[in-house]
Parts: C-alpha cells; sequence; structure tokens
C-alpha cells in the first residue's frame, strides 16, 4: 500500500518500431501523413502508453503489460484511451489524481509541431485535467532511429482524499 503522501510523481516510456502502410496515432490524435506507422498489439499509441505507464508507476501499480499483455487476443488492434481510463481508474481508486503532465516525443517525421496543441487537449481531456496542464515536447533522433517513435512522460500525482 502506497503511503498517504500528498504528492507522487510517475514516470512512463514506451517505443514502437514503424513500418510503412500502417498508422501512426500519438496521444489519441491520428498523425496526418506520416509515411510510417506502429508495429504494436494494440493501436501502438506510444504516447498514451507512457501517460498509462506514468500513471501507474506513481503508486508502484505496476506497468501496463500486466494489465492488457500483448499475447491476449482481447487486446488485439486496443483503442489505447481505455489503457488510460483503467489505469487512471486504479490511479483515483487508491485517492490520487494527475495535477500536471510532461510529455517528451522523439520522432523523425513528420513535424508534430502544428498537432501540439491537438496532443495536449487529447491527453488532458482524457485525464480531466485543462489543456495548459500538458507539456508536450517533440524531438527529433538526429537521424539515429528513423523507423522509430519513443515517449517519455512525467506525471504528478496529487491526493484527493484527506
Ligand atoms: N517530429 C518532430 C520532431 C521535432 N519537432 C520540432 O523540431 C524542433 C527541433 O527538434 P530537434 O530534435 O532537432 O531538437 C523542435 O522545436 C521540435 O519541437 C517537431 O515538430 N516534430
Ligand atoms: C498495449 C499492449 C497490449 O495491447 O501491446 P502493444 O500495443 O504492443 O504496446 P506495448 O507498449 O509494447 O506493450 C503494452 C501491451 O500491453
Amino acid at each position: 500500500m502506497s503511503s498517504a503522501v500528498p504528492y507522487r510523481v510517475g514516470f512512463g516510456e514506451d517505443a514502437h518500431r514503424l513500418e510503412a502502410g500502417l498508422p501512426l496515432v500519438l496521444g489519441g490524435v491520428p498523425v496526418p501523413g506520416a509515411e510510417l506507422g506502429a508495429v504494436a498489439h494494440s493501436d501502438g499509441d506510444a504516447v498514451l502508453h507512457a501517460v498509462a505507464d506514468a500513471l501507474l508507476s506513481g503508486l508502484a501499480l505496476g506497468d501496463i503489460g500486466q494489465y492488457f499483455p500483448d499475447t491476449a487476443a482481447e487486446w488485439k488492434g486496443l483503442d489505447s484511451r481505455l489503457i488510460v481510463q483503467r489505469a487512471l481508474e486504479l490511479v483515483r481508486g487508491r485517492g490520487y489524481a494527475p495535477v500536471n503532465v510532461a510529455l517528451v516525443v522523439t520522432l523523425d517525421r513528420p513535424k508534430l509541431g502544428p498537432l501540439r496543441a491537438e496532443i495536449a487537449a487529447s491527453v488532458a481531456q482524457l485525464l480531466d485535467l485543462p489543456g495548459s496542464e500538458v507539456g508536450v515536447s517533440f524531438k527529433t533522433s538526429e537521424g539515429l532511429a528513423p523507423a522509430h517513435v519513443q515517449t517519455r512522460v512525467t506525471v504528478l500525482l496529487g491526493r484527493t482524499e484527506k
């Protein structure tokens, strides 16, 4: 059982290999013009996978693979918003809620800057936060990993129960 401190920090990370002919979805937002998409058991949303792992890790609740095994046929093509919803339920059930989120996406192409506000709003909506509480940064790998998407997310969890 986690101690009832006022704030707890969570961190999550995810990566997916990219291939031609697949969709790319990040933070619940389809990326238009992506030549490569995520190879995954689910919809391959690396942002939402890292968000969910960050939520779980803040309360030492394990990781999404324990709740949604990639060997289970029932999770094939899974909408990753459901993963975040489940992680959020677990966090809330322990008396915490997200306060703010900081996320980084490393992807060479396409440029994601035009989607920054949409991705922030989408993640915020899932977590019941204002868009201003979700910071979104983009990096390239400088050509080191052109067929790869990498995400890192920190979340601050605040205690909701006295
Ligand atoms: N897929 C991406 C990657 C990066 N950006 C933006 O480009 C700028 C420079 O990125 P570096 O990795 O070269 O430091 C930075 O402002 C990123 O926001 C992007 O829009 N989409
Ligand atoms: C989401 C799950 C389950 O569908 O599979 P993937 O989409 O492959 O994603 P990954 O981040 O590799 O692991 C988590 C799995 O539980």
